[in-house]
């Protein structure tokens, strides 16, 4: 039934037509809000929701305003039942006036649709003119607008009253809003209900505050390393916690903001955001701090670029230091240390902050190569070289790396007999290709890896002594993960920011991430937060899980970390030798291989990862 009272239907349609009001017949609210939707050209005539959010930006909104939704949803709810029997609909808007929650009664909820007021719609004045919801995000106060007071049409059918939500610092965070026809004679005092509710969700927001507080207090490290100031603050960047360290240096911390600390000359190292278990928001963080004048004295190794973490180790510093030397000139350097430590991270920044930096940095995985096609990949062939051959002929790894650096990484893998064409490249600086008879002259540098003992290779007469001495002329030795384990939350930090990752470790579980000793070091760590990550996205698991998860790594399959020492079955055996055979076919032509073994090249490419053959 479509209620209209002619007289404001006559104030409403001289206002559109030509602007003209009478002031003392209208709410004050409203007719300020008319003339500025008509300054602004909302359309009187229409009115309807236009900008209204896909589910994806309604998701990251919704997570956004997780606090709001949290505190509020039970009133909301709690509404819903008292008005059970009314047409009303119940709505929780954030600060910007997207809907971000609508619920109640089915048929006017379907009303409510037809004009595109639903979860996801931006509900302001400018959009959709004259409205409780919009009226109040603007003005800040509580306010009923009735039927024709809407200033487009498309509202002027409902009644609706909005009242404004700040939170425990006194920000305005959202409005509440119940809404209902216009035919739907309910409630005569539904606006001091609405605004009743919108206090009670304010005192829950005071209570929630110091219950997150609490709950930051319990995130406080129990372990203590002394080198190592930390503090907890909370989400407005309060300190409200400080280790032991800093206590003697920070005597007024209780009154500080994080801000203070950067005029006391303490630089931030690490800050992790600490998350509600209640209602899922931030909560505060917790902050490594560094003080400046220690820094001031790595400034040399700051101004070398590292892609990657360099953590505040003093163990790394000295590589990163031993980087910045050999950048500086042309020395051969040799990488040594375990597995997944970053050996070729370091080849490359070490590449990155040479003269050659403009040059191609080529990589090649030594002990990856199937044996009778390593002469070929290193040195390239000619034309026609051999049968099989590209017509082409193939530019070799040397080639490739001319004017810049070539890595070789896995050295000691390398065949005997290999060694000697290796020997007479490096000592002549030109190379013949395979079939071919032009020298190619180089201009390179090598830096070579491997996680073996070359010394004890060397003495086992499986390296070449002249080879060795040629190589080994500026050896860095990259340390395991257990030797620098204060770098760990670095690692972390890297990780949940390159992969858009916000969680919390909690410090049970970061000591038992401390405890454990990484043997598959930084690849390992990676793998096992990817793992963590993909099964249990932001809900981290109990600390006991991660500890098992640890414990039993070795016996995972699919591990990436694993896949050299895991055992191949017999199927995987059987691929694994086909794929070699067609590569030495295709004289390691993967394109080639992938075609005539009618795999796809990029499934092609991670087989190849997988059985270690890249
Ligand atoms: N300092 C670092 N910052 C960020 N990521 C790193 C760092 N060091 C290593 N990683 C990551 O760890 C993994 C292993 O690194 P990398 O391949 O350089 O190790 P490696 O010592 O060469 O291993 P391998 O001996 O098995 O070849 C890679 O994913 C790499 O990106």
């Amino acid at each position: 039934m479509k209620v209209v009272d002619p007289l404001k239907q006559e104030i409403w349609e001289r206002f559109v037509r030509e602007g003209a009001l009478d002031p003392v017949r209208m709410n004050k609210r409203i007719a300020e809000s008319w003339c500025l939707c008509r300054q602004s050209g909302v359309n009187p005539y229409d009115g309807k929701g236009k900008v209204i959010l896909n589910q994806d930006s309604l998701m990251k909104r919704k997570k956004r305003n997780q606090k709001l939704l949290h505190m509020a949803i039970p009133f909301l709810e709690n509404l819903q039942k008292v008005f059970e029997k009314t047409k009303s609909i119940f709505l929780l808007v954030d600060r910007d006036g997207y809907v971000l929650y609508a619920k109640g009664n089915q048929q006017t909820l379907k009303m409510a649709e037809s004009i595109k007021f639903v979860e996801g719609v931006k509900w302001t004045e400018d959009e959709v003119g004259t409205n409780a919801i919009g009226t109040a995000v603007r003005i800040r106060e509580p306010i009923t607008v009735v039927g024709l007071e809407h200033y487009s049409v498309a509202s002027q059918q409902w009644v609706c009253s909005a009242a404004p939500i700040y939170n425990e610092q006194g920000e305005f965070v959202g409005i509440i809003d119940v809404s209902y026809p216009i035919d739907d004679h309910c409630h005569e005092h539904i606006l001091a209900t609405v605004i009743s509710v919108a206090y009670a969700i304010e005192q829950r927001f005071h209570i929630q505050s110091k219950e997150d507080e609490l709950e930051l207090l319990k995130q406080a490290p129990s372990f203590e390393n002394p080198d190592l100031p930390i503090v907890l603050c909370n989400e407005k960047e309060k300190i409200v916690w400080t280790n032991h360290c800093l206590r003697l240096s920070l005597s007024n911390w209780q009154d500080m903001y994080l801000e203070d600390l950067y005029h006391q000359d303490w630089l931030i190292q690490t800050k992790f955001p600490i998350y509600s278990t209640i209602h899922h928001g931030v909560i505060g963080y917790r902050i490594s701090i560094k003080k400046k004048k220690e820094k001031k004295r790595q400034h040399s190794s700051m101004i070398f670029q590292f892609d990657g973490v360099k953590g505040t180790s003093k163990i790394f510093e000295n590589v990163i230091k031993c980087c910045e030397r050999a950048a500086k000139t042309d020395v051969t350097v040799h990488i040594t240390g375990e597995t997944g430590t970053g050996k070729e991270i370091v080849a490359r920044s070490i590449h990155l902050n040479s003269p050659r930096k403009n040059g191609p940095f080529i990589a090649i995985n030594c002990g990856a190569i199937p044996k009778d096609l390593i002469g070929s990949e290193l040195f390239g062939y000619a034309e026609g070289a051999f049968t099989g051959a590209k017509r082409t002929g193939h530019k070799g790894k040397f080639e490739q790396a001319n004017g810049g650096t070539l890595f070789l990484d896995e050295i000691g893998e390398i065949p005997y007999e290999m060694q000697v064409a290796l020997l007479r490249v490096l000592q002549e600086k030109q190379i013949v290709p395979i079939g071919g008879t032009k020298p190619i002259p180089l201009d390179i540098r090598i830096i070579t890896a491997t996680h073996r003992n070359l010394h004890e290779l060397v003495r086992t007469g499986k390296f070449r002594e002249d080879l060795f001495y040629r190589i080994y002329v500026y050896p860095i030795h990259v340390p395991p993960l257990r030797q620098r384990k204060e770098d760990l939350p670095s690692f972390i930090q890297y990780y949940c920011e390159k992969n858009d990752w916000p969680i919390t470790f909690t410090h049970e579980v970061m000591e038992i991430l401390m405890k454990h000793d990484w043997p598959g070091n930084i690849r390992e760590l990676f793998n096992v937060l990817e793992r963590i990550r993909v099964q249990y996205e932001e809900n981290l698991p109990d600390a006991s899980i991660i500890h098992s998860m640890l414990t039993h790594w070795n016996k995972w399959e699919g591990s990436e970390f694993i896949k050299d020492s895991r055992k191949l079955s017999f199927r995987e055996q059987m691929e694994k030798n086909c794929i070699m055979d067609m590569l030495e076919q295709t004289a390691g032509n993967v394109t080639a291989a992938a075609a005539k073994l009618n795999i796809p090249r990029s499934t092609f490419y991670r087989k190849l990862k997988k059985y270690g053959l890249s």
